[in-house]
């Protein structure tokens, strides 16, 4: 099984290939490589539907490239990658559980006591700024606060590797900032390699070391920026004001521009046959 041990993604040559329901072959991304090192936080951005999901999908090892390799830890993922942790849009959490008993579970799955994982998961949920909550179930929660029992319960497992898939793309505005403003300073404590998927460019920019921009279906990388903004990066609601920035975010907007616009005429002027494989 591929672990995470060195935290360093490495997509080479990756296409994916799907079966419509209609008995079509859809190429969902086509040839797509880039690397993601480890302690390295990269953004993947595109328009809808240009694979985003689909390549995570295979980094998670819940999906087999139809060609090519990806690599974790220098192994070829063959399976769910251990040493990896997850946070998606939709939260994760069980609603039956209390919270403390959400964030308990990757150290109990691990093999930690009852005691000790409890232990833990308050000093978790005290670091995303939750003590005094531990005793509530998830629907009791604001959406922000069910955002940090998630983010809680990817890092108490201490990740090399952290997936992140537009986690905080239902939150409002001012919400998402103080996320994000969160996300950081933890993950500058622990530094996991990210591989973070968002529609963003704005909070991509704020929050990355890389940014790869992908075509739109089927996707492929159409380039990769570094952001040489300094760390730490401090407030995302301030640095978005830097001259460095706003340099990069519009750098990167006109390479996004142009796949955005072509996806969004393919969707108003319905199916084309592109994306489709020979
Ligand atoms: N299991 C599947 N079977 C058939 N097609 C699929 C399957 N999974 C994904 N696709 C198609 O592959 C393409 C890429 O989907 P994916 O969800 O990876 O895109 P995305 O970039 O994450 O999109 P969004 O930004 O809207 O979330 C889409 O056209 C989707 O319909």
């Amino acid at each position: 099984m591929a672990d995470a041990n060195n935290g360093r993604i490495e997509i080479e040559g990756v296409t994916k290939r799907f079966l419509t329901p209609s008995g079509d072959v859809f190429t969902a991304i086509k040839d797509v490589s880039f690397t993601v090192e480890p302690g390295q936080f990269c953004a993947v951005v595109g328009p809808t539907g240009c694979g985003k999901s689909t390549t995570l999908g295979m980094v998670s090892g819940l999906d087999k490239p139809s060609e090519g390799t990806v690599k974790v830890g220098g192994k070829v993922v063959d399976g769910i990658t251990d040493g990896v942790s997850f946070m998606f849009q939709a939260d994760a959490l069980l609603p039956w559980k209390t919270v403390l008993a959400n964030v308990a579970l990757g150290p109990i799955f691990k093999g930690a006591s009852k005691a000790e994982a409890q232990a833990r998961a308050r000093d978790w949920l005290r670091r995303v700024g939750l003590a005094g909550f531990e005793d509530r179930y998830p629907h009791q929660l604001s959406g922000g606060m069910r955002k940090r029992v998630a983010m809680a319960a990817a890092l108490i497992n201490e990740p090399k590797i952290l997936m992140m898939d537009e986690p905080f793309g239902a939150l409002d505005v001012q919400t998402k900032a103080i996320m994000s403003n969160e996300l950081l300073g933890l993950w500058e404590q622990s530094r996991p390699a990210v591989l973070f998927i968002t529609h963003d460019l704005d909070e991509a920019v704020a929050l990355a070391d890389k940014v790869v921009v992908m075509t739109s279906s089927p996707g492929t990388v159409k380039a990769v920026y570094d952001i040489d903004l300094p760390r730490p990066r401090g407030s995302v609601q301030e640095i978005r004001f830097e001259p460095r920035f706003l340099e990069l975010q519009h750098q990167i907007w006109d390479t996004l521009r142009e796949e955005v616009e072509r996806a969004y005429a393919r969707t108003a002027g319905g199916p084309t046959e592109e994306g489709k494989a020979a």
